[in-house]
């Protein structure tokens, strides 16, 4: 869907991006990175809306440079920023941005009517955009980008500016635009661990550089722990403690997890057979064992704390 080599831009005072190197598929792609990082940059240079310094982009097999109308004709744009005229309403705005990408006027009304359904705006559609709520506009600039039918969107910062309850729903929407349609999303955040439930992959990136790019399950499932939850029986009035020596004694290292949870490191299934057999030899009430996913914030987390 996109690739990148080398992909470099200088601005007179900074470099947004310092040789990026890209290969994305097909689904849903979580693109992170601090505010600065690059991101934005990366989009524009995609679409073909500002040139490289150095290196090549292209998207669907189109040169960014050289293709950029071609690219937008299959391509939808969320932008960051507020970019909605106030004076129009969301069904003037989507079917002039229908029209724009060569859409027949009564198919530019046809898909305006089902884009803006599916984001959610029914009667205030017909309103001045100027006295929407940010979740109502973030939601008319979502529809713009879906309006011509595309085969991959790029959203800029789609949650920017929401609460959580308008957070979770964009974020639902935008897995739909996968699921319902087929549609290939790229999506920014600043935010790591809002983008894991609702992409199939992430690429991470910093100062212009990539830092990782994986499928979201590997990045969660390589660095899965086991939760173990006992209770104190008369022998052993602190069963967590008699836990953790007892699993020392067979080489596992335990950690409090709060109250009478401990948490091991999942490496293999061998794991769960020692945490239940040092169970029954010291005769705890097991209350609970399961595997628990790291978030992907955790695992940042772990590897800032990482001396290694
Ligand atoms: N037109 C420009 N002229 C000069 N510097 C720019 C320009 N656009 C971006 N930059 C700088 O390039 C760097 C990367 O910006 P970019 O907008 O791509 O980051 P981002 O990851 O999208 O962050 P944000 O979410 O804050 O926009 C920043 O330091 C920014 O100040």
């Amino acid at each position: 869907m996109i690739r990148a080599e080398g992909l470099t831009k200088r601005y007179p005072k900074v470099t947004a991006l310092a040789g990026l190197t890209l290969d994305i598929g097909p689904g849903v792609t979580g693109l992170v990175g601090a505010n600065g990082a690059g991101k934005s940059t990366l989009i524009k240079i995609l679409l073909g809306l500002a040139p490289a310094t150095e290196g090549t982009a292209s998207v669907l097999g189109l040169n960014s440079a050289r293709e950029g109308g071609a690219i937008r004709e299959q391509v939808g744009y969320m932008p960051e920023h507020d970019c909605l005229p106030p004076d129009v309403s969301a069904t003037e705005f989507v079917v002039h941005m229908a029209r724009m990408s060569g859409l027949p006027r009564p198919a530019a009304r046809e898909r305006t009517a089902d884009t803006l359904r599916h984001v959610g705006l029914h009667e205030e559609r017909y309103r001045p955009m100027g006295g929407y709520s940010t979740g109502m506009k973030q939601r008319v600039k979502l529809a713009q980008a879906l309006v011509h039918d595309p085969k991959l969107v790029l959203l800029d910062e789609p949650t920017n500016g929401l609460d959580p309850a308008g957070r979770d729903e964009m974020l639902g929407l935008i897995r739909r635009i996968h699921t319902d349609f087929g549609i290939s999303v790229l999506v920014t955040s600043h935010l790591l661990g809002e983008l894991e439930r609702t992409s199939d992959h992430i690429v991470v990136i910093d100062g212009g550089r990539l830092l990782r790019s994986q499928a979201t399950a590997t990045f969660t499932q390589a660095t899965a722990s086991v939760a173990v939850e006992v209770t104190d029986t008369d022998a052993h009035p602190d069963g967590t403690r008699a836990l953790t020596e007892a699993l020392a004694a067979r080489g596992l290292t335990a950690v409090p997890g709060g109250g009478h949870v401990l948490h091991l490191d999942a490496t293999d299934e061998s794991v769960y057979d020692a945490v239940r057999d040092a169970i029954a030899d010291l005769g705890l009430g097991l209350v609970r064992i399961e595997q628990r996913r790291h978030h992907i914030a955790e695992v940042f987390q772990t590897r800032e704390e990482d001396p290694r």
